[in-house]
């Protein structure tokens, strides 16, 4: 819905309408003439509030997207007209706003003429279109078992505090200097003081020309945490359509939209369905999910970090959102516990991306290799554990041998965490990654300690350590 009758309205009493309930963040207003549409923004005084259901006798259902307190029956509502739309263009580089569209960098509003409604359809089937190509990361263990697809659509799955947003800090800061395009970071319901350290971040980093950020942390209100992600779509769609650049976009936390969608369901007073999801969980989730998509006009490629509540890989929100995605970056607690870092689970990852058509068939075979052997160690750690390694063949002990060094060349120091772990942070091509697992996969003895593989770059960096 972008249009409205709202030049129909001639006197500005019809505009105006009384507070009748208040149910924390649901406002109910009744309005005695026009009734404004579903998705029309309302302020009561400077609080807005978005309408999301219509009841009988001019009655509108609202969501406040600020503080309800202060907020009285009684109180008079205005009416705006239209919904909430944002500014879009090359104004909004560099700049930081919240889901209104308004700056948070306290730098003044950009001067723009254009403004975009936030609610937008997706593009039509038909219009959508598949690159298969890849996107490297510098990231052994992404570009290895689970290469990111341009234009495509890929999750970072993982419990709480098992490294997520650093990976995506870590992405930030290999791709966005790299990528051609506009880049779009956008924050849902994490930490707000999280979202400072980036922008300082990027800032020093220099990338921010061509970068926008856009929060909606979990200091705010469900309505602005449930609408964060529609107003960073809008900015990317402009981008995508009307100047055809293409968009990387990054979102921390996709699962914090739909845990507000939940919220913002509860508040409205429908009946929880499956493990206390709204019933509109899925809908919702594609309404957002199908924007993210390229066309012929450009690419969007989105990167998700997705929070997956007590580590339980079923759980509803966490299936819904891996059904959208073209890979999945799965993080795994036993690796982060083991301080294998990045705690990525070589056996649970996976891209469309992986098949000989798309990398090669050298690289398919090397990460199946690799998978294989991980896979067959898991099997023999509990021999291990039993009987210990001694009663092993020789084949399974050099299978152990190869196992544990590959896993420990697939962790890799972070530019983004040097400052605390004190080690320098390494790019590594994937070439050099390919050809470090090959050698690894095609010896049998090996000189080196397996910790001498620990946090290194490239295989070739063992040969600087003594
Ligand atoms: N690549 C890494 N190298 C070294 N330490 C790491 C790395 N990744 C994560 N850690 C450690 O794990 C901690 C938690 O990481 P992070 O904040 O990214 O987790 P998260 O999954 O985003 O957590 P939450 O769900 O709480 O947001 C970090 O503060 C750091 O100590």
């Amino acid at each position: 819905m972008t249009q409205h009758d709202a030049h129909d309205r001639v006197e500005p009493d019809n505009d105006t309408g009384t507070i009748v309930a208040i149910r924390g963040g649901v406002v109910d207003v009744r309005f005695a003439k026009l009734v404004p549409a579903i998705r029309e923004l309302l302020y009561v005084g400077k609080t807005a509030l978005e309408v999301s259901g219509l009841e009988d006798k001019g009655i509108v259902r609202c969501m406040a997207l600020g503080p309800v307190r202060g907020l009285g029956l009684g109180m008079s509502v205005r009416a705006t007209g239209a919904p909430i739309s944002v500014p879009v263009g090359d104004a909004v580089l560099g700049r930081m706003f919240n889901m209104f569209g308004e700056p948070i960098d306290r730098k003044p509003a950009p001067l723009t003429v254009e403004r975009r409604a936030i609610h937008q359809a997706p593009p039509r089937l038909e219009d959508r279109v598949v690159r298969s190509k890849v996107l490297e990361t510098g990231i052994k263990a992404i570009d290895l078992l689970s290469p990111i697809e341009r234009g495509g659509k890929t999750g970072l799955f993982g419990g709480a505090g098992v490294g997520k947003t650093v990976l995506i800090t870590e992405l930030i800061n290999n791709t966005v200097q790299q990528y051609k395009g506009v880049s779009l970071f956008c924050g849902i319901g994490e930490r707000s003081r999280e979202a400072e350290e980036l922008y300082r971040e990027m800032g020093e980093a220099g990338v921010l020309d061509n970068t926008v950020m856009l929060f909606g942390q979990m200091n705010e209100a469900p309505g602005v945490r449930f609408l964060i992600g529609k107003t960073a779509l809008t900015m990317a769609e402009y981008f995508r359509d009307e100047q055809h650049r293409d968009v990387l976009l990054l979102i921390d936390n996709i699962f914090r939209f739909v845990q507000a969608g939940s919220e913002v369901s509860g508040l409205l007073g429908r009946m929880p369905s499956r493990v206390g999801y709204q019933p509109t969980l899925a809908t919702e989730l594609a309404e957002l999910e199908e924007r993210i998509t390229s066309t012929r006009s450009a690419a969007i490629t989105s990167i998700q970090a997705v929070y997956v509540p007590a580590d339980d890989f079923t759980d509803p929100a966490a299936a819904h959102i891996f059904s959208h995605l073209s890979g999945s970056v799965v993080l795994s607690r036993k690796r982060a516990s083991e301080g294998l870092y990045p705690a990525i689970d070589p056996l649970a990852s996976s891209s469309v991306m992986l098949t000989p058509s798309v990398v090669g068939q050298r690289h398919y075979d090397i990460a199946r290799g690799v998978r294989r052997t991980l896979a067959e160690y898991e099997e023999l750690r509990d021999i291990i554990a039993m009987l210990g390694i001694e009663e092993l063949s020789a084949a399974d002990r050099a299978t152990v041998a190869r196992a544990r060094r590959l896993e420990r060349f697939l962790t890799q120091p972070f530019f983004t965490t040097a400052a605390f772990t004190g080690t320098e942070g390494r790019r590594v091509t994937t070439v050099e990654t390919l050809e470090g697992c090959e050698t690894i996969l095609n010896q049998t003895h090996f000189e080196r300690n397996e910790s001498d593989y620990y946090m290194i770059g490239a295989l070739s960096d063992l040969e600087t350590v003594v």
